[in-house]
């Protein structure tokens, strides 16, 4: 069980407010997606999840208690390039982190528990489809195998909650695809909870069972830092009734919210309400 609360957070950088009282409860297994203008503090508040910057008020708690203030297992993450070591070949990288959590100084393990460690990373390396390319360098790899490579290294590490950050914007739509069908595999098989941040409106149609987007409820031209992001929609999705992605067209980028309201009206205008949970209806009804 896994259950994110995320309570009153705050970030402020200096004079400008970032985040502002943003307030949300992801429940277990939630696949979050959060879109948002750029700037908007998509990545903060990644970075707040995964305790690599600290809120300036507020809190966040993972099953009722407050986050570690240091990274830590219990959270993974994988961001849309460099997150690999460039002079481990693919099985080395996947067995790193393990090794480093064990022995931080060395990152060396023997014996029986490294044979136990190798096994594990060659399932997982099998599952994301490069168990042929055990001994290749990321350089090796293309786009996509380097992004399945920085799955299985933050899987290895058994997380409870995995963070994205458009973990799949430099990909082309058929790695994409691939990509989107591989992290739905292993968001239901290892029972995480996910946070990706995107900006593609139509991969977080696809992945998610919550949409939040994250903008500026309030703007000063006079004083454009003055002002925070927080939630200004919150949807739920239903898995079990999605609509085939055909339905969810449209030329919005994730950039503003204007084209998101208009997918959201399109897609119940082709796929009536029937194919979304009555709690999103309700949204819907406030937002179209
Ligand atoms: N360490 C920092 N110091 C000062 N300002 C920062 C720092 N990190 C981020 N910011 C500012 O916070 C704001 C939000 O940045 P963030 O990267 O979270 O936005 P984002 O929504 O992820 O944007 P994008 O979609 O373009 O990636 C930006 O104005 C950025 O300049």
């Amino acid at each position: 069980m896994t259950h994110i609360a995320i309570r009153h957070l705050t970030k402020e950088y200096g004079a400008a407010t970032i985040l502002d009282n943003v307030s949300v409860e992801l429940p277990d297994h939630e696949f979050c997606v959060v879109l948002g203008p750029s700037g908007a503090g998509k990545t903060t508040l990644l970075r707040i999840l995964l305790s690599q910057e600290a809120a300036t008020r507020g809190e966040v708690l993972i099953d009722g208690k407050p986050i570690d203030s240091e990274p830590q297992p219990d959270r993974g993450v994988v961001f849309q390039r460099y997150s690999v070591f460039p002079h481990k070949t693919v099985l080395a990288n996947v067995m790193m982190g393990p090794q480093l959590a064990a022995a931080p100084v060395t990152g060396r393990m023997w014996g029986q528990k490294r044979r136990a460690l190798r096994e594990r990373a060659l399932a997982l390396l099998d599952e994301v489809g490069l168990a042929a390319h055990l001994d290749k360098y990321p350089t090796q790899l293309s786009g996509g195998m380097q992004q399945r490579l920085a799955i299985a290294q933050a899987l290895i590490m058994e997380p409870k909650v995995l963070l994205l950050d458009e973990p799949f914007g430099a990909l082309d739509q058929s790695t994409k695809k691939a990509m989107h069908r591989l992290i739905l595999d292993l968001w239901q098989k290892n029972k995480m909870t996910i946070v990706m941040v995107t900006h593609d409106i139509q991969e977080a149609f696809t992945l998610g069972t919550r949409i939040l987007m994250v903008d500026k409820r309030r703007r000063d031209p006079q004083a454009p830092e003055a002002y925070g992001s927080t939630i200004t929609e919150d949807i739920r999705l239903d898995p079990a009734k999605k609509p085939p992605l055909s339905v969810v067209e449209g030329e919005g980028d994730g950039e503003d919210a204007h084209s998101m309201r208009a997918i959201f009206a399109q897609w119940r205008a082709r796929a009536g309400d029937a194919v979304i949970s009555d709690e999103v209806a309700e949204g819907l009804k406030a937002v179209v």
